[in-house]
Parts: structure tokens; sequence; C-alpha cells
């Protein structure tokens, strides 16, 4: 079984330490990092991290490949990407005491002709029973609704498919006939797609249990330092685990989305699951760029999760 991420969107995140963000003033910055991003390659990393077999999807820009192809290489990634002219779009991250404030591009420009390659390259490689995260943004070009269209046909292979995007692609994706088996957005995402500004755990479970019922076997919203709810039909549970040290949040989204990936390829069950993608997450805070720590200290971490029964309405 392989688990493959897909990235129409990547990203070079260029991340800047600064004192603190004031609006208007001249910043001196503390520390600089650039690392290979977009959400479907810090899945990816996290897995390779985790010890499984990974395979990453998507469009590159061929003129500022190199910071990818390093980290593919470092971490035996099988790299399917595309190489289009051009280049792939960097995205800032300014870190300061307060958390991080994210600059994202829209990214280069494709054409459809493109995004039909990956999809059919994707719809050759996969095998009926391996996992399969679609995550991010699309870029300028790239229908609207292309991942609602990859999950009936991945799923129509007999694959498993993880969506975490956002806006007008989580609209058509959850708006289609044939729903993905598990979506991780995060609070605001779901809110978004709902119309609504803000929602409480109360107004996230009710829209999670009805998507349960719609046939979305696993509704994952995480919140930020608040951890997590985990919906299925199995039950709901909120997941927590406060750390002290955060070296960057960018990408805790995606060490969760690989954490469900790594639990769903070994079959755990809700609460198991929920504890091991908080691990993934909260270890990956720990880092400075997409990765984990040691396995030892995943597992560890798992061990410390705490957990709260919801009940569902
Ligand atoms: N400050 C924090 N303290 C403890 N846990 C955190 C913190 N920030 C994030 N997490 C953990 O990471 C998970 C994912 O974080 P978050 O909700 O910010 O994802 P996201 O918005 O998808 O992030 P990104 O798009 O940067 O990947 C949370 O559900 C929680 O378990
Ligand atoms: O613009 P998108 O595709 O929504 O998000 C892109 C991005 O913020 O997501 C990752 C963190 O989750 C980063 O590596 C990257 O810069």
């Amino acid at each position: 079984m392989r688990i493959h991420t897909v990235t129409f969107n990547p990203a070079i995140d260029h991340t800047i330490t600064i004192d603190r963000l004031i609006p208007g003033e001249v910043h001196r910055a503390r520390a600089v990092r650039q690392n290979a991003g977009g959400k479907g390659v810090n899945v990816a990393s996290c897995l390779a991290d985790w010890g499984a077999d990974v395979a990453v999807h998507g469009l590159l820009g061929s003129d500022n490949a190199a910071p990818f192809d390093a980290l593919f290489a470092a971490k035996g990634i099988t790299d399917r990407f595309i190489r289009v002219a051009g280049s792939t779009r960097v995205n800032l991250k300014l870190v300061d005491d307060a958390g991080t404030t994210d600059i994202n591009l829209d990214g280069m420009a494709v054409d459809e002709a493109l995004v039909a390659k990956v999809v059919s390259q994707l719809n050759v490689a996969v095998r009926s029973g391996d996992l399969v995260a679609l995550s991010g943004s699309l870029p300028p070009g790239c229908p609207y609704d292309v991942y609602a269209a990859m999950v009936a046909q991945l799923r129509e292979r007999g694959c498993r498919v993880l969506l975490d995007t956002s806006g007008g692609p989580l609209k058509h994706a959850l708006n289609a006939v044939v729903l993905p088996h598990v979506i991780k957005p995060n609070r605001s995402e779901l809110a978004a797609w709902t119309g609504q500004a803000a929602m409480d755990r109360t107004g996230l479970l009710s829209v999670a249990a009805d998507l349960c019922r719609r046939g979305v076997e696993l509704v994952v919203i995480s919140m930020g330092e608040e951890g997590a709810l985990f919906v299925s039909a199995q039950g709901a549970v909120c997941a927590h685990l406060a750390l002290d040290g955060v070296a960057s949040t960018v990408g805790a989204g995606d060490a969760m989305v690989a954490g469900l990936a790594a639990g769903l390829a070994d079959g755990l069950p809700l609460e198991r699951l929920a504890r091991l993608a908080t691990a993934f997450a909260v270890g990956k805070l720990g880092m400075a760029g997409p990765n984990l720590p040691e396995l030892g200290a995943v597992r560890a971490l798992a061990q410390e999760v705490s957990l709260s029964a919801m009940t569902m309405a």
C-alpha cells in the first residue's frame, strides 16, 4: 500500500522571524529560512519521516525546483511532480511571539491540459487500497472542481481519499455526489463553507455529523491550540495536547493529515487515530520545517494526548 499526495499549488516557504510584527514599521529579521512546502509536500515529508512509502504528484516550476529535489532525495519520496516552465510561488511566513502571519501568493498560472495530465498520471499510478491526500489551494487556471472530479475517479479505483482544502474547491468537493473518505478543514474553513464567519464547537459538531450522514467517513476539524475534533460513525472526540516551545505552526495541519493517513493505513479505530494525528501535529510544532521528531517521541506524544468524548445531536 502506498500513500500519494497531490499538490497543484506547491510553495517555497520563506520564513522570517522578527521580534514583533507592527504594521507599517521597519523590522529587522532575527532569522530567515526557506523550505520546500505546499500542503501535499508537507504531508509527504512527515509521512516519509514516519517510514511510509509515499509518492508526490502535482505541478512544480522548473526554475526553482532545487529545494524540492533535495527534499525528495533526502527522504526517499517518489517524485511524480510534472515540471512546468516558470517558478513555484514563494510564500512568506512572518513569525513573532504572537504567532505566524502567512502571506500566500496565488501561484503560477497553469492550463487545464497540464492539470489533466497530473490527474491521468495519478490514475495510472494508484492501486486499489492506496491512500491519496489532495491538499491545498489551486493555482490560477486550475478548475475549481478538479478535486471533486478526482475524488470520484480515485474512489472508483478503490483508493481512500483525504481532502484538505478551502474555499471554492472545498465547496465543489462537499457539494458533489461522491464525497471524500476524510476531510480535514480547520474551523474557519468549515465555517466559511457553511457561510458563517465563525462557529462554536456545537455548530462544528453538528456540521461534521451531517457530513458523516452524507457519507464522509471521518471529519477532522483542526482548531489550532485548542486541538481538533474527530467525528465519524463511531462517535466524536476532541483531542488536545499542549506544547511549550512551538518552533513553527506552519504545516501543523499537514502533519495532522499525515498522521491521519498513517493511522488509516494501519486501520486504527477513532480514538487511536485521534491520538496519532494529534501527536504528528504537535510533534511537528517543535520542528522548524515540515518534519517530525524521531518516531519514539511521536509515539510518546500520542500517549499524552487528552481525549474527551463529545455527544452528537
Ligand atoms: N499552538 C498550538 N498548541 C498545541 N497544538 C497546536 C497548536 N497549533 C496547532 N496545534 C495542533 O495542530 C493541529 C493543526 O493546527 P491548525 O488547526 O492550525 O491547522 P491548519 O490551520 O490546517 O494549519 P496549516 O494550514 O498551517 O497546516 C491542531 O488541531 C492541534 O492539534
Ligand atoms: O495557499 P495554500 O495552498 O492554501 O497553503 C499554502 C501553505 O500555506 O500551506 C502550507 C502549510 O499548510 C505551507 O507550506 C504553504 O505555504
